[in-house]
């Protein structure tokens, strides 16, 4: 496909390439990236006016040109919840399908499931939180409750052949609660990871997180799910979404004192920005918990134009940027197979039909070049 050729545009290859950090200095970091476009679906479902469908199909099927592999296309809620996703069968419908391209779909109980599947959905999403207050306020139940509709959601989606993901809400902060404990994000994540969710997206809901509050979290969830199944989707209310994400892509090692790792790492301290291990190692001093932790998730959320937020969190803005995450993974060396340019076309014909300014930092600097 054309599209999946390499991404940045002529005009933005020099400036990227001045940006280029050298990787030896951060860490190791994923040679490719996936990103899952959300711009369709969190970009769209806060807008105060119902956005036509044709525009909603086109953005979609702009993105699929741009390379994207994976586009959330809308929600099978309640539209007296979220009237802007009224139209989703229409949008998955109309939608072109681009082989090789996913387009999952939020489905919140088995009534929306079965819509989903009805209008053509391969996989879907399922969307809970570490917070009880903001699961009342976002899907009207306990977190207890929502697993058993999300159970009920994964069974029938093994019969049917349908992949699932799962998001957890509030990982890093809360509207309602405030600061939520890393160790209560890693107990949700970890259900629904044992109730089959393929991958499991870490919401940074409120965009409140800064770099150190992600690393304790993924930190604490990385002990309970393998990194493979983890996605960052961090909102950048308070400007932190690029540098979290930095930070969940990047790999740390931390020993625990004491450890092989340790004494390594203490005698070789160039090797602290190495790989010491793929996985966890248990501890050499005998202690059996594990000594090392690592980051390096290659899996990111972002939405075209930085639109986003969602209507059942109050304060929450946009998403990070999918034009500015592209900018920066390509500076880094890391692929994603998104064409920059036909992103920036995709940003810009939303941004029009809104009659919206672009939020992408990307978007803003190439409009003046
Ligand atoms: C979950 C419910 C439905 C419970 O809402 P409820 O009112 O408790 O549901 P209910 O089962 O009592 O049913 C009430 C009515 O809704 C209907 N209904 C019931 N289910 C459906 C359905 N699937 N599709 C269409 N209609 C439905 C049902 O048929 C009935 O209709 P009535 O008899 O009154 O005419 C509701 O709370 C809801 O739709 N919530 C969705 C909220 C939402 O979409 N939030 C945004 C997504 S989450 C997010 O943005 C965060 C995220 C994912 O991006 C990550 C991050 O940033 O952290």
């Amino acid at each position: 496909m054309a599209a999946m050729r390499k991404a940045l545009p002529r005009r933005l290859v020099g400036l990227a390439s001045l940006r280029a950090v050298s990787t030896s200095s951060m860490g190791t970091l994923p040679k490719r990236v996936k990103i899952v476009e959300v711009g369709p679906r969190d970009g769209l479902q806060n807008e105060k006016n119902i956005v036509s469908t044709p525009v909603k199909i086109k953005l979609i099927d702009m993105l699929s040109e741009a390379g994207l592999s994976v586009i959330e296309t809308t929600s099978f809620v309640s539209p007296k919840w979220v009237p802007q996703m009224g139209d989703h069968t229409e949008v998955l419908k109309g939608i072109q399908k681009f082989p090789g391209i996913n387009y999952p779909v939020l489905t919140p109980n088995l009534k929306g499931f079965e819509a989903a599947v009805a209008a053509g959905a391969k996989e879907v999403v399922i969307f809970g939180a570490a917070s009880e207050l903001f699961t009342k306020k976002n899907i009207n139940c306990s977190i207890e409750e929502s697993f058993q509709r999300f159970d009920a959601i994964l069974k029938a989606a093994q019969s049917a052949n349908i992949s699932v993901r799962g998001y957890v809400s509030c990982a890093l902060g809360c509207p309602y609660e405030g600061k939520i404990s890393p160790a209560k994000v890693a107990e949700v994540t970890k259900k629904f990871y044992s109730m089959g969710c393929y991958e499991i997206s870490l919401g940074d809901t409120i965009g409140v997180g800064t770099p150190g509050i992600m690393k304790d979290m993924l930190s604490a969830v990385m002990q309970e799910v393998p990194l493979a199944a983890l996605a960052v989707h961090c909102h950048d209310t308070y400007g932190q979404a690029l540098a979290n994400t930095l930070m969940a892509l990047q790999l740390t090692v931390i020993p625990c004192p004491g450890s092989w790792a340790f004494l390594q790492l203490m005698r070789f301290p160039a090797r602290q920005t190495g790989r010491v291990t793929s996985s966890p190692m248990p501890c050499q001093a005998g202690k059996g918990e594990f000594c090392t932790a690592e980051m390096g998730v290659s899996v990111v959320d972002s939405s075209v134009a930085g639109l986003g937020g969602c209507p059942y969190a109050q304060g929450a803005s946009g998403n990070l940027a999918t034009e500015d995450l592209v900018y920066m993974l390509e500076g880094l060396g890391i692929h994603t197979g998104v064409n920059l340019q036909k992103l920036l076309e995709a940003g810009n014909f939303i941004c029009q039909a809104l009659n919206r300014k672009t939020s992408s930092k990307v978007a803003q600097a190439t409009c003046k070049l």
